[in-house]
């Protein structure tokens, strides 16, 4: 059987390999202003030309040696005391006004936070952004996307699906005042209006691992700007604003933090973007935890060697899944990935039902492998046509390869398969009737 590789058509796919991403490969990035002697302290960063693994190990960090640190502090306080309040008052005024990261402490934990600074520094360095701004979820991260462009009148989305079951579910119910015009991703162009504040794309696409070609989307949005979901891929094998995205989302949850111990968002973007975005985070409140962007810089060192050990398994059991007759089908992306989806002949509650080693649970990006039915859980909230249409079947499995070992993950995943294919003929018969 051949893996089933999802790739629109009409768009102008270009060849995998020229998006593939490998140890070693270099990333370029713009610098935050830096006074003069700063720069001389930072000549190596100013070249701009680190490669990504060091990126993640040192972005964020830059000034721990000079302080006499190792590790980087927490800073818990949510207020900041000061005795110049005529100073403190010309601070809030331009925040509130410009949305400019503050110099220096950030009056209230609202405004920012030193240590969640740091990630944003970090992750910004990563995706080659100007800027990155975190939140305390994705969801919360896609809102606050949704409200800069919605109070500037721009309350029109266009987006294509598959989405990640909430934040289709975001677009749809227009809980935040916006439209949604769905469609595929070479009826952007014709789907943008005069109000379009938002084109939306994940890739590869959840769960289906659907991927999109981003440069030529990217090109047919036009001025408006594109958001990328790059969850799946992180910035170790995909880095949407090189290719013209405007807006790179993550649910730093998954890969980002890489523990399943943080609930995160985080939108990389350029500075004049993430001015609005922190203007709406300072407004809203949907404010990342200081404890949480420590755990998060901490992720981010490891994030290179973690995909890419996970994505080497994953590609692995793609292989052994696809070539296994109780499975119909396997989704695999060509940029490769620790996502591995796919669709069984039996019934996918019996799999759920079946692991012992993996966990049979939602989220993703965990050093665990995690198995989930996107029906029952992750797409539950989307309607059941729709759902379907995106390509989201009822009998689709999406596993997040963690990084145990390779044969002892396929141990647990045939004998969670064996499970259904040993029950009796009229068990078996009855299940598939269901679908
Ligand atoms: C509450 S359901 C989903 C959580 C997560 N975004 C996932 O896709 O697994």
């Amino acid at each position: 059987m051949q893996i089933h590789r999802i790739q629109y058509d009409g768009i102008g796919h270009r060849p995998n390999v020229a998006r593939r991403t490998v140890p070693g490969t270099r990333t370029s990035f713009t610098l935050p202003p830096m006074d003069a002697a700063k720069r001389d302290a930072h000549d190596d960063v100013r070249t701009g030309f680190r490669a990504l693994a060091t990126e993640a190990v040192h972005a964020g960090r830059e000034d721990l040696t000079g302080q006499g640190l190792h590790t980087p502090p927490i800073d818990l306080s949510t207020t900041y005391p000061s005795h110049d309040s005529r100073g403190e008052a010309a601070r809030l005024d331009a925040f509130a006004a410009t949305g400019a990261a503050l110099e220096g402490p950030p009056v209230y934990g609202r405004l920012g936070n030193p240590t969640v600074a740091r990630f944003e520094t970090a992750l910004a360095r990563l995706e080659g952004t100007e800027a990155a701004v975190a939140f305390a979820s994705g969801m919360a991260a896609l809102t606050a996307v949704l409200l800069a462009r919605a109070s500037l009148g721009l309350r029109h989305v266009v987006a294509v699906r598959p989405l990640y079951g909430c934040s289709d579910h975001l677009l749809t119910a227009g809980l935040l005042g916006t439209e949604v015009t769905w469609t595929d991703p070479a009826g952007i162009g014709d789907a943008l209006r005069p109000d379009t504040g938002l084109v939306m794309v994940e890739s590869p696409a959840n769960p289906t691992l659907a991927e999109v070609d981003l440069r030529a989307v990217a090109h047919a949005c036009g001025s408006v700007p594109l958001l990328v979901d790059n969850t799946f891929a992180t910035p170790v094998l995909q880095r949407p604003a090189e290719q013209g995205a405007r807006l790179v989302l993550h649910s730093a949850t998954k890969y980002l933090g890489g523990h399943g111990d943080v609930l995160a968002g985080v939108v990389a973007c350029d500075e004049e973007f993430a001015r609005r975005l922190r203007q709406v985070r300072f407004a809203t409140g949907g404010v990342l935890h200081p404890l949480a962007g420590y755990l998060l810089l901490r992720g981010l060192a490891t994030l290179p060697v973690r995909v890419r050990a996970a994505s080497a398994t994953a590609a692995e059991l793609a292989r052994r899944l696809a070539a296994d007759p109780r499975v119909a089908r396997v989704h695999y992306p060509r940029i490769g990935g620790a996502m591995v989806s796919f669709e069984v002949h039996g019934d996918p509650h019996e799999v759920i039902a079946g692991v012992r080693l993996i966990t049979p649970a939602v989220s993703l990006g965990s050093v665990d492998t995690l198995i989930q039915h996107p029906a029952s859980i992750s797409h539950r909230i989307v309607d059941a046509d729709d759902r379907r249409g995106a390509g989201v079947g009822d009998r689709l499995l999406r596993l997040s390869v963690g990084l145990e070992d390779v044969d002892d993950l396929w141990g647990d995943l045939d004998r969670a398969l064996g499970a259904w294919a040993r029950r009796p003929r009229g068990a078996t018969e009855e299940a598939s009737a269901r679908h």
